[in-house]
């Protein structure tokens, strides 16, 4: 009867507890099956998941508990977020992959940190040995044996329980039993010890907190400085190129600016012409009309410097050369009779163009003779926009001046239009013989085919004629 009583009141007292808020860390090495155990406690399934790049939380309620567990990505970069963690954990979870022997020591020493921490040692901890389902895998004898276990925990004074168990078996309420019974177990202790780990909880959680504010300043002021130390070098790179502006000003060696002026270009290479020239000239001393048809060119290539098409390439100078020099040459043949037969006329130089493609000799000998019937000369051509031989403007009927009358013009115009007039008329005087009658032996059918014709033809010229004077007496006044 007390019994039964003593246990109502248990009943009653737990009913009475308040909810109390967990959190637990579950570290491990990576590809353990953390995420998978966690998914499985959550009731989600545990299969497909991927590397856990941080951490994922995970939230259940548990009795009076309301249990958050953070579970950590395991990967070697990444445990190093696991201290941040620590102080807020009532407890530890830590998954072992049983199947994996040969990273038993590496699971160890990662295991022996954690417990090693302080702010880890002497919290409770529950080592699941997990993948039992695979061939080969560990028992818990062994992982006890592997890990140094006991001699770990008996170091930091932790409470330990290890259960040797699948994650992937089943989830939910359906989940492997030692899985739900090593959390059984964990939050049993830390309900037993609550209140204590409670306080110790809230203190490193302040500290770290503290700490993490300290930091963080820390970080800003770092953070400060730097800038403050950039935005100075800045300060001085600029004041030291204000100097070194001015010390450009002393007298140093200057280097050649690659892009100068096209006028100078045009000047340098008309110097290497004339030096080019003046060499031909020392091979051909006694060639005078050379030496005036150069002087010439030289006159010429410097208008066309002076002119707008300017041209800094030395290769179209020399081309622009070549044009020139062909038809000066030619001018000179053709113009030496009347240069002779009269000195005292003002000779007018004309620059004429001659296909390049075409190759006359020079003709340096004066004495050699000249054909009787000279070719005529190629029509002038300026450097400016050519002449062009223009259309007469076309103008209106009616603006014309004409000596006739303005209907004399209509019917010129309607004649000169449309032979289909005469073509009918000639088919008249073919078929009822009129002029002439070349064949005067047509048929009776081919005489109406062409009849029918002829009135089809003068019917439509009629139309083309009343169309044409309907248009033009808007021009013309008839
Ligand atoms: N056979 C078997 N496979 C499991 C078990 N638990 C997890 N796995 C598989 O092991 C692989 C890794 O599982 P995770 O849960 O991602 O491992 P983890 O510890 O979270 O890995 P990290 O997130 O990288 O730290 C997955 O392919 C799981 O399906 C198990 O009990 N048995
Ligand atoms: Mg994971």
């Amino acid at each position: 009867m007390f019994s039964l009583m003593a246990t109502c009141c248990g009943w009653v007292r737990r009913w009475r507890e308040p909810v109390r808020k967990v959190t637990l860390v579950m570290v491990g090495l990576d590809n353990a099956g953390k995420t998978a155990t966690a998914k499985g406690i959550q009731g989600e399934y545990p299969e497909d998941v991927a590397p856990t790049v941080g951490f994922s939380k995970v939230d259940l309620r548990q009795g009076k508990f309301e249990v958050t567990i953070f579970d950590l990505g395991g990967g070697k970069k990444i445990r190093g977020i696991w201290k941040n963690y620590y102080a807020e954990s009532y407890g530890v979870i830590f998954v072992v992959d049983s199947s994996d022997e040969q990273r038993m020591e590496e699971t160890k020493e990662t295991m022996s940190e954690v417990l090693r921490h302080p702010r880890i040692s002497g919290k409770p901890i529950l080592v699941l040995a997990n993948k039992q389902d695979k061939e080969g895998a560990l028992g818990e004898a062994d992982v006890i044996e592997c890990l140094s276990l006991e001699q770990l925990v008996n170091e930091h004074k932790c409470l330990c329980q290890i259960e040797p168990c699948s994650a992937v078996l089943g989830y939910g309420k359906k989940i492997d039993k030692s899985i739900k019974k090593g959390l059984y177990w964990l939050l049993h202790i830390i309900a037993r010890d609550f209140d204590a780990l409670n306080e110790r909880i809230q203190k490193d959680t302040m500290e770290q907190r503290a700490l993490e504010e300290q930091e963080k300043q820390e970080r800003a002021e770092r953070v400060r400085k730097l800038r403050e130390e950039r935005e100075q070098r800045e300060r001085e790179e600029a004041e030291l190129d204000g100097t070194s502006g001015l010390a450009d000003l002393d007298p140093e060696p200057v280097i050649v600016n690659p892009f100068q002026p096209i006028a100078s270009v045009i000047i340098e290479n008309e110097k290497k012409l004339e030096k080019k020239r003046q060499n031909m000239e020392k091979d051909n001393d006694g060639c005078s009309l050379k030496h005036k048809m150069d002087h010439e060119q030289i006159e010429t290539q410097s208008q066309i410097s002076n002119s707008s098409q300017r041209n800094s390439e030395f290769g179209l100078v020399e081309n622009y050369q070549e044009a020139l020099t062909q038809p000066l040459e030619n001018e000179d043949e053709t113009d030496q009779p009347s240069s002779e037969s009269d000195n005292g006329k003002k000779k007018t130089k004309k620059l004429r163009i001659k296909r390049s493609h075409r190759v006359e000799p020079v003709s340096t000998d004066e004495s050699a003779p000249k054909s009787p019937t000279p070719p005529p000369p190629p029509p002038p051509v300026g450097w400016g926009t050519p002449k062009v031989t223009r259309l007469p403007k076309l103008q209106l009927l009616g603006e014309t001046r004409h000596n006739g009358n303005a209907k004399g013009s209509v019917f010129r115009y309607l004649c000169t239009l449309h032979p289909l007039l005469f073509t009918s008329l000639l088919q008249k005087t073919f078929i009822f013989g009129g002029l002439s009658n070349p064949q005067p032996s047509l048929s009776l059918y081919t005489k109406f085919s062409i009849l029918f014709n002829f009135l089809f033809l003068n019917a439509l010229c009629l139309y083309i004629i009343w169309y044409n004077y309907i248009y033009l007496r808007i021009y013309i006044k008839v």
